[in-house]
């Protein structure tokens, strides 16, 4: 199987999130996209929701998604969440699969200071959503590595059906409709009562949720 995976901290989910995600799943042609919240991430503070209410409001938003699945794999690790452990362990579990690492251009502009960043592209592709504001510039660090290996969809699976498709190491850039959405943006709109960003983001069932447990309020 073809497998995507947009890891995440959700805190909490958006369209951001959830209509790329969907765009790659239907983009690539994948078997299934999973996304997967990250128990402590690496580079943040620890998230203001606890585990177990960004997983809820991961599964009342994936509700309206049936391409979404759900991997709560790396919440049951207590290290900090690195996502090269993690496709070690899916990679052992899961030889046969191939798998594809979603993230917005915000997140590979800083992929060089990712845990054994490098290793990333022996285990997965990368795919790269566009997100506003954010471009990879020639004086990144990872800009060579980016010329050499990317592609559009349409390429990589042109190479796939002429069998000159590889395991990993590919980093897809796909288009995506942009999303102006972002989780620190929403705490902060919860915060202050403007409500009509919180409805234009996030689907009904999660704000009923962030209001019933009152999270970030303050
Ligand atoms: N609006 C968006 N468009 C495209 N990609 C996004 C968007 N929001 C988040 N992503 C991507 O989703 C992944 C998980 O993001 P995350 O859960 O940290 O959300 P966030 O909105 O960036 O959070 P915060 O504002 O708290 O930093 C990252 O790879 C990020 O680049
Ligand atoms: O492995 C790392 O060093 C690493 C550093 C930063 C982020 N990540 C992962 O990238 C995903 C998005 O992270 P974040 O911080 O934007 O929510 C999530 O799955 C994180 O665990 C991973």
């Amino acid at each position: 199987m073809r497998i995507g995976i947009l890891g995440g901290t959700f805190d909490p989910v958006h369209y951001g999130h959830l209509r790329p995600a969907a765009e790659v799943w239907q983009q690539l042609q994948l078997d299934q996209l999973w996304l997967m919240p990250n128990n402590i991430p690496p580079h943040k503070q620890q998230a203001s929701a606890s585990a177990e209410q960004r997983l809820t409001m991961l599964q009342l938003a994936a509700a309206h998604f049936p391409q979404l699945t759900i991997n709560a794999v790396e919440l049951e690790r207590t290290t900090l969440s690195y996502s090269v452990t993690t496709l070690q362990q899916l990679r052992q579990k899961h030889p046969q699969d191939m798998f594809y690492f979603v993230m917005g251009t915000d997140s590979l502009v800083s992929l060089t200071s990712w845990q054994s960043w490098h290793e990333l592209f022996n285990l997965c592709h990368l795919v790269v959503c566009y997100r506003d504001g954010w471009q990879l510039q020639a004086d990144n660090p990872l800009y060579g590595e980016w010329q050499q290996r990317q592609l559009s969809p349409a390429q990589h699976l042109a190479n796939i059906r002429q069998g000159r498709g590889k395991n990993s190491g590919d980093i897809i850039m796909v288009d995506v409709a942009p999303q102006p959405y972002s989780s620190t943006a929403l705490r902060k709109a919860i915060a202050t009562d403007d409500w009509q960003l919180c409805k234009e983001a996030v689907p009904t069932e999660v704000l009923d949720y962030i209001l019933a447990q009152q999270l970030y309020r303050n």
